[in-house]
């Protein structure tokens, strides 16, 4: 049987990067795979999460059909390798670090994926996006706008099948109740 795509959506600094390093050693137990992103962004700021690339080898990767999906945001490419296909296939569910903005079309090509929508308090993301320190300031408005933004329509145009996880509480809880939607359905993991 086929593999589900996890489509993990929400705000920059939402905590989406953490959650997946948080869960990571419990979903492999799962079998779930968490996909390696590949990004624009220096290769300092990526780690485990992501492969960083110049814009010349993302448009060359691009060309060689190596992404089954790929978006820009904030400046940045982002591509999501093709290999996800191979696991898919061959049952594993596989979790992407994915766009708000890409969500559409991701559905239309993985019309089967589960999407969670990772919340938090406006305030909070405030916060955190200081506190993390990677972006000027400037750049942190700008992201929150883009929130502000998508947080109301994507709820209002996608409620059915969009699962909310909020992120304003401590990083465990958000890990439990991803793991036991993953295991459960979230309706039982409220
Ligand atoms: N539940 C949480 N409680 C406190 N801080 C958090 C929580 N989740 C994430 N953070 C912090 O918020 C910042 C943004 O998280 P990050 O994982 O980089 O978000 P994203 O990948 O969605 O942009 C990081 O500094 C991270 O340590
Ligand atoms: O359409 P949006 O939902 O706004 O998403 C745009 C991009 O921003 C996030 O990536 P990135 O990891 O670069 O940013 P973040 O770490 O600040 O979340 C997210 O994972 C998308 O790749």
């Amino acid at each position: 049987m086929a593999g589900r795509l996890i489509y993990l959506i929400g705000p920059s600094g939402s905590g989406k990067d953490s959650l997946l390093d948080a869960a990571r050693p419990r979903l492999a137990e799962r079998g779930c795979r968490v996909v390696r992103r590949v990004i624009t962004r220096s290769a300092e700021a990526v780690g485990e999460a992501a492969q960083g690339v110049s814009p010349e080898q993302f448009a060359a990767l691009q060309a060689e059909g190596a992404f089954a999906l790929s978006w820009q945001a904030n400046g940045l490419s982002y591509g999501i390798p093709k290999e996800i296909d191979e696991w898919l296939a061959a049952g594993d569910d596989v979790l992407v670090n994915g766009s708000r903005a890409h969500l559409a079309q991701t559905r239309a090509r993985y019309p089967t994926s589960l999407v969670l929508l990772l919340t938090v308090d406006q305030a909070v993301l405030r916060q955190r996006l200081i506190a993390r320190g990677r972006e000027a300031l400037a750049d942190i408005e700008a992201r929150l706008a883009r929130n502000t933004r998508f947080t109301a329509e994507l709820i209002a145009g996608h409620g059915a099948g969009l699962f909310i996880l909020d992120n304003s509480g401590p990083l465990e809880q958000t890990v439990e109740r991803l793991l036991c939607c993953l295991d459960h359905g979230h309706s039982a993991c409220a």
